[in-house]
């Protein structure tokens, strides 16, 4: 059985006091992490404070970006090694903001992907198509190829324990959410990817979101689906009734 991961992506949001004041606002309502997981992905500026808040509770915590050496002249990244030594429990990698505004390649990803197992990190990685490439029909061979780039090398092992997030970049942050149908192909072909690149029990384990325009009011029948396990979400986690809401799809 998959747990569902509900995680929120504050992107480049909250500051230090902000996310204190969070956690603490949330922190004695989380599900059992048995039951949902969740977790917040933060700013780099902002993990010490999650950490510090988030101890002792079913808060899981995540980065949102990482670089794929541990240390070295590479001013300005964040060290996979670094957000172990700290606690951190997961990394975002190759989300669509990175890819286009970044220029992370697929190859970057997977480098990612590989740094954050060697640290004992799980890697949440992202995937998803524009509207163009959904127009044209190329959804499915697209995201597909992005999986196969970024799981390249890993193990079935590692496979199985990491995230897939698939995000159509037309619904992230615009309102638009795809249909909870559309959402459920997509993440279909996805664990259908997996199981050509490993084997059955690898795509029954690997866990897979839907992340795009989210909400309290959409969280439910997206769960529903066979194929989603969790969401991935923007705009609806910086608020903390509506995030204990989205952890909570479940009551
Ligand atoms: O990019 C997203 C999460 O990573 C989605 O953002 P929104 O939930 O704001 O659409």
């Amino acid at each position: 059985m998959r747990t569902p991961i509900i995680a929120g992506n504050w992107k480049m949001n909250q500051n230090p006091e902000e996310t204190t004041a969070f956690v603490n606002a949330v922190k004695d309502q989380l599900p059992a992490s048995d039951k949902v997981e969740a977790v917040i992905a933060a700013p780099a500026v902002d993990l010490s404070a999650l950490l510090a808040s988030a101890k002792g509770s079913n808060l899981k915590t995540a980065a949102e970006n990482a670089y794929f050496e541990d240390n070295g002249a590479f001013t300005g990244e964040t060290s996979p090694k670094v957000l172990k030594e700290m606690g951190i429990d997961y990394t975002i990698v190759g989300h669509s903001e990175r890819r286009q505004y970044f220029h992370e390649t697929d190859e970057d990803v997977n480098k990612k992907a590989k740094a954050l197992f060697n640290n004992g990190i799980t890697p949440i990685i992202c995937c998803g198509e524009t509207l163009e490439q959904r127009e044209a029909g190329e959804t499915n061979n697209w995201v597909s190829g992005q999986v196969k780039a970024a799981l390249a090398g890993l193990s079935a092992d590692q496979v199985s324990s990491l995230v897939i997030a698939y995000e159509p970049i037309w619904a992230i942050g615009t309102g638009k959410t795809a249909s909870s149908d559309q959402a459920q192909e997509v993440c279909q072909v996805i664990r259908e990817t997996v199981k050509d690149l490993y084997n059955e029990q690898t795509a029954e384990n690997v866990r897979i979101q839907y992340g795009g325009s989210v909400k309290p009011a959409n969280v439910k029948e997206l769960m529903a689906k066979p194929d989603i396990d969790g969401g991935l979400v923007g705009g609806a986690s910086l608020d903390p009734e509506s995030f204990l809401a989205l952890v909570n799809y479940q009551d």
